[in-house]
C-alpha cells in the first residue's frame, strides 16, 4: 500500500464549488488537513457538510475547484485511495444476526486482512467482551464502537467519523471519546463531523465551520474561543443578589434571572467576582467562561443546536 509523504497534507481542498439547482451547497471552501490532525467540521442543518465530506471521499464530483486527498484527485472514484479511506457514516449497515467479531471479520475480508486485525480492532474500540454477541442485541454504544471498527479494521491512514456519538448516553459518549483519542494518538487522520460542541472543543485539534456552503471560522477551538472574547458568566444564587444590586456592580455587561440564579455577563470578570464577594459572599457562585458552543452560536446566528 502506498503511504502518504508524512510532510503532505492528508487533504487539500481549493475553491471547492457544488451546486444543486438553486442552491450552493458549497460555495468556494478552500483548507488543507494536516496529517495525523483531528479535524471537526461542524455547521447547521443543510450547511453543506455533508456534500463537502462526499466530495472530498470520492463519492460526489465538486462543479469546481480541486481536491486532493493522501495526494490524489478522489473524483473519478480512485480505487487507489479507497484501501487508504476509511468511512463511518449515521447510516452504517450491519449484519445484525452475526455477532460482533464474525461481522467485522466479514468486513475485514473484503479488505484482505485477517483474524489478527479484526481482534486488534475489536480491543481498540473496547469491544473484546462483547465480541461474541449479536449486532442486534449490542446497546447503541456498542453498535457505533462496531461502526467505527468497521471503518478502521483495514488500517486506513485518513478516517471520516459522521455522528459517531449522535443518540449515546453522556457515559456511552465519554467511552467513546477515549476510543477517538486513542486513534488520534497512533497517528491517523480524521474528520470529524458533529453537532455536540463540547465534544468538538474536547477532541478536535481544528474546526471549521460552515455556514451556508462557506467557511466562516477555521482554527483551534481555543483560539477561536480566545479571539471571541465572549463574555464571562457568574452565577450567584437567586437569594443572595437582587438584580437590580447585581446591574448597579462596575463591568456587569448583562444581569438576567436564569433557574434559580442571577446571571452576570462581565468581560471583567475578576472586579465583577470581588464585588459579588462583597454583596453577597462567594459561597455557591459559579464562574461560566465562553465555550466554543458561544462561539458557534454567534457565527451561525442561531440559538438553536444545529
Ligand atoms: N442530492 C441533493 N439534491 C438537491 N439538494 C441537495 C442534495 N443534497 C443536499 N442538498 C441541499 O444542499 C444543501 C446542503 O446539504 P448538506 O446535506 O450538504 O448539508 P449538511 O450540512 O450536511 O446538513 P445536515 O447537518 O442536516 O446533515 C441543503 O440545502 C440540502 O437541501
Amino acid at each position: 500500500m502506498t503511504q502518504a509523504r508524512p510532510d503532505e497534507p492528508a487533504i487539500v481542498l481549493e475553491d471547492v464549488r457544488k451546486r444543486y439547482g438553486d442552491v450552493q451547497a458549497v460555495a468556494g471552501i478552500s483548507l488543507t488537513v494536516g496529517r495525523g490532525e483531528f479535524f471537526g467540521v461542524l455547521g447547521p442543518n443543510g450547511a453543506g457538510k455533508t456534500t463537502l465530506i462526499e466530495i472530498v471521499e470520492g463519492l460526489r464530483e465538486a462543479d469546481s475547484g480541486s481536491v486532493s486527498v493522501l495526494g490524489l484527485p478522489p473524483w473519478p472514484r480512485n480505487m487507489a485511495l479507497l484501501p487508504r479511506l476509511g468511512v463511518q457514516t449515521q447510516s452504517s449497515a450491519f449484519f445484525t444476526r452475526l455477532t460482533a467479531r464474525e461481522h467485522l471479520s466479514t468486513v475485514a475480508a473484503l479488505y484482505g486482512v485477517g483474524r489478527q486485525g479484526v481482534e486488534r480492532t475489536l480491543s481498540m474500540v473496547g469491544l473484546l467482551g462483547q465480541a461474541d454477541i449479536r449486532v442486534e442485541v449490542l446497546s447503541g454504544g456498542q453498535r457505533q464502537r462496531l461502526a467505527i471498527a468497521s471503518a478502521l479494521v483495514h488500517g486506513p491512514e485518513l478516517i471520516f467519523l459522521d455522528e459517531p456519538t449522535a443518540a449515546l448516553d453522556p457515559q456511552a459518549r465519554r467511552d467513546l471519546w477515549k476510543v477517538l483519542r486513542a486513534l488520534k494518538g497512533e497517528g491517523r487522520t480524521i474528520v470529524y463531523t458533529t453537532h455536540h460542541l463540547d465534544e468538538a472543543e474536547a477532541l478536535c485539534d481544528r474546526v471549521a465551520i460552515v455556514v451556508a456552503g462557506s467557511v466562516v471560522a477555521l482554527d483551534s477551538p481555543g483560539r477561536l474561543v480566545g479571539a471571541a472574547k465572549a463574555p464571562t458568566r457568574l452565577l450567584v444564587p437567586a437569594d443572595r443578589i437582587t438584580v437590580e444590586r447585581a446591574e448597579r456592580i462596575e463591568g456587569a455587561d448583562r444581569v438576567c434571572v436564569e433557574g434559580d440564579s442571577v446571571v452576570i455577563e462581565t468581560r471583567a470578570a475578576g472586579p465583577v467576582l470581588a464585588a459579588v464577594g462583597e454583596v453577597a459572599g462567594l459561597d455557591g457562585v459559579r464562574t461560566r467562561t465562553a465555550t466554543l458552543e458561544d462561539v458557534y452560536l454567534e457565527l451561525t446566528g442561531s440559538e438553536q443546536h444545529a
